[in-house]
């Protein structure tokens, strides 16, 4: 599984390829302009101040000069490309990994790893433009440094290498040691986030219910668990980062007295000894980077797995062919329901056939399962058993989008977008039909009322709060639903808000679509919305209890009903 995610992020990785190898190239040069610094500080002591010559002085300047403002472009350049390469990644994979954690909600066996996938995508996107992966570029260069030593004497050329030894034994065990913290406090400050943005989200509910001293308490509990988790996960780097600056800086030391023993000795020039402890520091830098970079690193690549193990878990949504418009004609074949997450079924063995024009209510008591059946309906839930068929071909057989398309659903909960009327009814799409949005507003019975609100159709409105009524809201969601002309409608209780004219309004729409040859479901409690249905499905704890026409399954109910009050009469039971 792991591995068929890691070749999707590979894929994407391999489409920079060509501007990785610019930026290899490029390092190349900047690491060997990197040497002017140390060369010049040879020339100066061993040969200007030797011989007190003004004019080599000043070429040596000049052209050291120039050599550093070509270095200081390709680093510039190189900077900006790595920028444009995790832009690149990031937008390659955006659309894929939000469709990963989107379908992760609606599946049953979803990975864990689903609750982060964007983020984890935007922590390798960093780790791609951070200084830490220029150091790896520039990691490969570092012999160069130290062979530059060696050069000058064996014995310093000795002590670099035990020093970047220890530097790199150093930065092996801040990985072993930082990991753990790292990850800590990654997955707590995620959680703290999370409960923030519920309770913002739900910032009316939490002022009405006086629950906003528990829900700081709350909050404060999971930011102070965040903050002490990112305090430790600090204080373990920084130790690292602190120990590696003050031990490069005394290898540095170390370099020149080492260097200034050997000019004593007459085996090295002072120029060598300068240029020594300077090649060294450049040989380290990276090392060091690495070191103090380590929490970007670390969740970059904790991200990049999190991720294989996500799109290899949830793969790609196939090309499915482009059926024909279906016809209004809907069979559920022994459908068994499992919701996400949970091991029980919550609907079993459910059989139906709907012919065009027939409008079928949904009864049950509370938790019987009706809404099960809507998401089973809709496509939003998988089947674990059994096969939901509109005009021949499984739901599955269609593509998602399109198969919206063609089944409308007003959910028990409506949510509406950001944006204007218009857009929510349109769901959304970047070209609304301004006809097809009206058409769907006027079959809903809400036209009127849209045209009463101050901008109309462009009205804006937002997902948290907003200046629509609940009974608005609902009639808009019913609106969302139509828009498009789906075959099949779902209404999962579409006039739990509604006053008596949204209610006959609601009829009156039903009987349109009836007229039209589509099928329609209601899901619900008030008898009021079940009017118009010709059909009724009853279900008794996820199970079908009747289906057949309305009238006879009402008098078979009623008279199972007096058949229990009478049997409970004979035997004494309670009445
Ligand atoms: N998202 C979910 N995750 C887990 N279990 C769920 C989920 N939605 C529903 N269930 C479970 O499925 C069962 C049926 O719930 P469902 O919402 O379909 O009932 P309902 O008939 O629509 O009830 P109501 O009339 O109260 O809306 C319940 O036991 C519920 O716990």
């Amino acid at each position: 599984m792991k591995q068929k995610g890691e070749a999707e992020l590979v894929d994407a990785r391999k489409e920079s390829r060509q501007l990785y190898w610019m930026v290899g190239i490029f390092s190349f040069f900047v690491n060997l302009l990197m040497l002017t610094g140390p060369l010049y500080m040879l020339n100066v002591y061993d040969r200007v101040l030797s011989s007190r010559s003004f004019e080599t002085l000043i070429a040596l300047s000049v052209l050291v000069a120039f050599l550093y403002s070509i270095m200081g472009i390709l680093d510039y350049v190189r900077g900006r490309v790595m920028g444009r390469v995790g832009a690149r990644f990031q937008a390659r994979l955006d659309r894929r990994v939000f469709g990963a954690v989107l379908r992760a909600t609606t599946l049953n066996r979803a990975p864990r790893e689903a609750a982060t996938g964007l983020r984890d995508l935007e922590a390798v996107q960093r780790l791609i433009t951070s200084p830490a992966l220029m150091a790896l570029f520039d990691l490969p260069w570092a012999p160069l440094f130290f062979w530059g030593i060696f050069i000058f004497h064996p014995l310093m050329g000795l002590l670099a290498i035990v020093g970047a030894v220890i530097l790199i034994g150093v930065a092996l065990f801040n990985q072993l040691t930082t990991k753990k913290p790292l990850e800590e406090a990654n997955a707590a400050s995620f959680a703290s986030e999370q409960m923030g943005s519920q309770i913002r989200g739900e910032s009316e509910m939490v002022h009405s219910l006086g629950m906003r001293g528990a829900a700081f308490d709350r909050w404060q509990i999971a930011r102070g668990k965040s903050l002490d988790a990112t305090i430790g996960a600090a204080d373990a780097s920084g130790t690292f980062t602190a120990m590696t600056k003050s031990f490069r800086l005394f290898l540095q030391s170390a370099m020149l007295g080492l260097g200034a023993y050997l000019v004593l000795m007459n085996e090295l020039s002072p120029g060598a000894m300068i240029a020594g402890s300077i090649l060294l520091g450049r040989g380290l830098a990276p090392i060091e980077l690495l070191v103090g970079q380590w929490a970007v690193f670390q969740k970059g690549r904790e991200g990049w797995r999190r991720l294989a193990v996500l799109l290899g878990t949830i793969p790609e949504d196939e090309q499915r062919m482009q059926l024909p418009k279906p016809k209004a004609r809907l069979l559920a074949d022994q459908v068994t329901v499992v919701p996400p997450g949970e091991k029980q079924a919550s609907l079993r063995l459910i059989s139906f056939e709907v012919k065009p024009g027939q409008a079928v209510g949904v009864i049950g008591t509370s938790g019987a399962g009706k809404s099960t059946l809507a998401r089973v309906l809709t496509g939003v839930w998988q089947p674990a058993g059994g096969k939901i068929r509109l005009d021949g071909a499984a739901l599955d057989q269609y593509d998602p989008d399109v198969l919206g398309q063609h089944i409308g659903y007003l959910p028990q909960r409506v949510q509406l977008f950001d944006g204007t009327i218009k857009e929510n009814i349109a769901r959304m799409s970047m070209q609304p039909d301004d006809a097809e949005v009206v058409k769907a507003a006027r079959k809903a019975a809400a036209h009127e009322m849209i045209l009463k609100l101050p901008d109309g159709y462009d009205t804006r409105v937002s997902a948290n709060t907003g200046r629509l009524s609940g009974g608005q809201i609902q009639r808009i969601g019913l609106a969302r639903a139509m828009y498009g002309d789906p075959v099949v409608l779902v209404l999962d209780e579409p006039n739990s808000n509604l006053d008596n004219d949204g209610s006959s309004a609601l009829n009156q729409a039903i009987k349109t679509l009836k007229s039209e040859g589509k099928i329609v479901f209601i899901m619900a409690h008030r008898p009021a919305a079940i009017q118009e249905c010709d059909m009724l499905l009853v279900i008794e704890a996820g199970a079908r209890r009747a289906f057949g026409p309305k009238d006879e399954v009402l008098s078979e109910m009623v008279k199972n009903h007096n058949e229990i009050k009478r049997s409970a009469g004979k035997t004494g039971g309670v009445s």
